[in-house]
């Protein structure tokens, strides 16, 4: 649990409207197939896919910006990851996001590794202007977005970047999230967005609202992708839901799909296997009725 104690925060009652829609998102998601294109990175890309496929949407993977800017236009929503960079990503990703903000096509970042290399820093400052309208992190990488974006206040003090792994805890990137949740809504064509940090207690905001999700397992920590695959997932969601509901039902997903993965698996490889199995059997009520703790205003 989370620093902060439950004395700050109440859990949504039962009929609370974001339970509702939180619902509906995973029901549609069932119901429709959606298909998120992904521009990701080649360690995970095939997990990304699975866990769509498992969460009831479709997968296209693609890099090419004239094809990813051509699925855009058939597609519900984007996902794009910068935890492999090859050459031609400083203009792919530049041309790429320019265009998905002139079109107010909605896409998920997961800025993997934020802060580490002067490849990804700049590829990363140059999606400040063209935003996404949902960020999905751990607490290290949204401080160090928040800071090569130029949002930061300085007060977010960070062990900083160290790989692919968070060095920091999500109560750390509380206000770095706020900040970039609040450029996000600024960016998006209807003032929505949102922020999904990853952890212990995963914490997701719009940059008003702060919600904290306990539960999950370590285990998820144990295969490479689970990050990267949330992502994917919150793009699945992001193409029949706006940003906030997107980011809380693809956490509430995966938190537990990773309970009931650790329960059933006995070492990471079978965890693997039935945590995909996992997100393919968890209804819509397991999901919307999951324990969502708000911070009191
Ligand atoms: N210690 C933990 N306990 C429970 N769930 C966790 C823990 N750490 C991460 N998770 C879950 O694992 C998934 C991946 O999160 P994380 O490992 O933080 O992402 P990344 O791989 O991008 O660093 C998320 O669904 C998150 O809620
Ligand atoms: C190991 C690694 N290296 C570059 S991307 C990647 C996968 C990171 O996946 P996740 O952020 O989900 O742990
Ligand atoms: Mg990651």
């Amino acid at each position: 649990m989370s620093k902060a104690t439950t004395a700050d925060h109440h859990d949504l009652a039962a009929d609370d409207a974001l339970r509702m829609s939180i619902r509906r998102a995973v029901l549609d998601v069932r119901a429709r197939t959606p298909l998120a294109q992904s521009f990701t990175n080649f360690v995970t890309i095939n997990l990304v896919a699975n866990a769509q496929l498992a969460a009831g949407g479709t997968a296209a993977m693609s890099y090419l910006p004239d094809d990813v800017i051509d699925i855009a236009a058939m597609c519900g929503a984007t996902y794009i990851n910068v935890g492999t960079l090859l050459p031609f990503y400083k203009d792919a990703l530049g041309e790429i996001t320019a265009s998905l903000h002139e079109a107010g096509h909605r896409w998920v970042l997961d800025p993997v590794a934020a802060g580490l290399g002067a490849t990804r820093t700049a590829i990363l400052k140059a999606m400040r202007d063209t935003p996404p309208s949902l960020v999905r992190a751990n607490a290290s990488e949204v401080i160090a977005l928040d800071a090569l974006w130029g949002l930061s206040d300085g007060s977010d003090v960070t062990d900083g970047p160290a790989g692919v792994e968070s060095t920091d805890d999500v109560d750390t990137a509380l206000g770095a999230a706020k900040r970039v949740a609040k450029h996000l809504r600024a960016g998006d064509p209807d003032g929505l967005g949102a922020v999904a940090v990853s952890g212990e207690t995963d914490l997701v905001t719009d940059g008003e609202r702060v919600f904290r999700l306990p539960g999950g397992d370590m285990m998820m920590t144990k295969i490479t992708g689970a990050g990267c695959a949330l992502g994917g997932v919150a793009a699945t969601y992001l193409c029949v839901a706006e940003p906030l509901v997107a980011a809380l039902a693809a956490s509430l997903l995966f938190d537990r799909a990773g309970e009931r993965a650790a329960a059933e698996s006995h070492g990471p490889g079978s965890f693997q296997t039935e945590f995909l199995d996992a997100l393919w059997a968890i209804d819509a009520d397991t999901v919307s009725t999951s324990t969502i703790l708000e911070a009191n205003r």
